[in-house]
């Protein structure tokens, strides 16, 4: 089986720091992920090591087939959309939201081509979906939190990416606007062909049940990987965060309460 993601042993040193410890990891077809790990866990390093920019000190790295070290990782990484507060800082923001959007077409910051009707058509396709399509004239700079994150996402779907990352899309958001966020995301998985998301967080209760799949990462090393529905109860969190914690479900999502407190 070709899988998406497959990582065996993989560690990853910088100087004297063990980054990434014997991770392995494989994401199938049609499986959707939640990447849960508290600050300084690795999240960023093995996102890092996914986009080919890091390259593991030992162990294998493969991503949609192609093993690292056979593949030229400029091409893989057209393939892979990652969604990022820092990107929003690289962006125009005078550049109206069509523009951003599709300017992802074309992996540029601006938008240099001619704009054509097909973009024109996808682009509100995506917002659509996404539920943003009245931002279509804004200037970026004038969206709320909550809305630029949907124009990143709309904007790396241009590029019709096989793996999208979103990489902690709920910062910084409302409660209001992150459930809208996620009502969005949950719009998405329902396309006929969606890429495969990869979902970062900090937070169990962003992880939608369609995220079928979670890994656990602490201090570099993978603690716990398998379906959600599993990996969200009491003992496993509470082995995870090295507390006691208590996992109420709501609608298929979980709320994490510290015990005692
Ligand atoms: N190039 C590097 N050299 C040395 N240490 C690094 C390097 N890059 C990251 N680190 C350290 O490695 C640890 C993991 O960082 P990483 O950014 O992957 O964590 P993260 O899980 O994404 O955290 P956060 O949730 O806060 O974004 C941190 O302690 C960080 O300071």
């Amino acid at each position: 089986m070709e899988y998406v993601i497959d990582l065996q042993n993989v560690h990853w040193r910088s100087g004297d720091q063990h980054l990434l410890r014997d991770v392995s990891w494989k994401v199938r077809p049609q499986e959707h992920w939640a990447l849960l790990g508290l600050n300084g866990s690795g999240k960023t390093t093995l996102l890092k090591m996914i986009n080919g920019y890091i390259w593991p000190t030992t162990g294998a790295v493969s991503v949609l087939g192609h093993r690292f070290g056979e593949v030229d990782l400029r091409d893989l990484r057209k393939s892979i959309g990652w969604v990022s507060s820092s990107l929003q800082e690289q962006l125009y923001g005078t550049d109206k939201v069509q523009h951003v959007i599709i300017s992802g077409k074309y992996a540029t910051i601006g938008l240099y081509e001619r704009l054509n009707e097909d973009d024109l058509g996808h682009a509100r396709e995506w917002m659509r979906t996404l539920g943003c399509e009245h931002l279509w004239d804004r200037e970026f700079r004038t969206c709320s939190q909550g809305e630029k994150q949907k124009v990143l996402i709309a904007r790396a779907l241009m590029a019709d990416p096989r793996i999208l990352i979103l990489d902690e899309p709920c910062n910084g958001l409302d409660l209001f606007s992150r459930e809208r966020l996620l009502d969005s995301i949950q719009e998405l998985t329902q396309k006929e062909q969606t890429p495969t998301l990869i979902y970062v967080t900090h937070h169990t209760e962003e992880i939608l049940p369609v995220f079928s799949h979670t890994l656990l990462l602490r201090q570099g090393a993978v603690v716990e990987s398998g379906r959600t529905e599993r990996i969200m109860e009491d003992t496993v969190l509470s082995d995870f965060f090295q507390s006691p914690v208590i996992v109420d479900k709501h609608r298929g999502r979980a709320y994490v309460r510290i015990q005692g407190g």
